[in-house]
């Protein structure tokens, strides 16, 4: 692969396709905005609660790690669409796995919010 001299205007493109790209994602997908307010909550009861600089670094990453399961789960959903829209085992269990994969996240997700909430309520 050609490498191309470092660009400080190149990387700059990179970042704003990369805005792009998040834009697309709560836009168009409605998984999305339910993971979206449920991280505005848990970032509102955060700071309502007053929790330790830990638990919101716990909870930032945590927040993190769904959307980012949440929009690899959507790029292999449109990739595999991509490729064919028509029934197919494989695409089927290529998909599950993907969602199952953002399924784990969500649950990790509601144990850390109920660990660090519940006994401050
Ligand atoms: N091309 C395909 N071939 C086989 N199975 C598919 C295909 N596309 C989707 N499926 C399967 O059909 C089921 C429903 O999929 P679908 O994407 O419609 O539902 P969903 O995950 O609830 O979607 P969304 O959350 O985007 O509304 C899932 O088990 C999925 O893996």
């Amino acid at each position: 692969m050609e490498k191309q001299p470092f660009s400080i205007r190149n990387r700059i493109k990179s970042f704003g396709y990369a805005f792009e790209g998040l834009q697309q994602f709560f836009k168009s997908e409605h998984n999305a905005r339910v993971h979206l307010v449920a991280a505005i909550i848990a970032i509102l009861l955060g700071i309502y609660l007053h929790i330790s600089k830990l638990e919101w670094l716990i909870l930032i990453l945590t927040i993190a790690i769904v959307l980012m399961a949440e929009m690899f789960n959507t790029c292999i959903e449109l990739i595999a669409d991509h490729i064919t829209k028509e029934r197919h085992p494989h695409i089927k269990l290529i998909k599950d796995i993907a969602a199952g994969g953002v399924l784990i996240t969500a649950i990790a997700a509601f144990i850390i919010g109920c660990i660090i909430f519940l006994p401050k309520l």
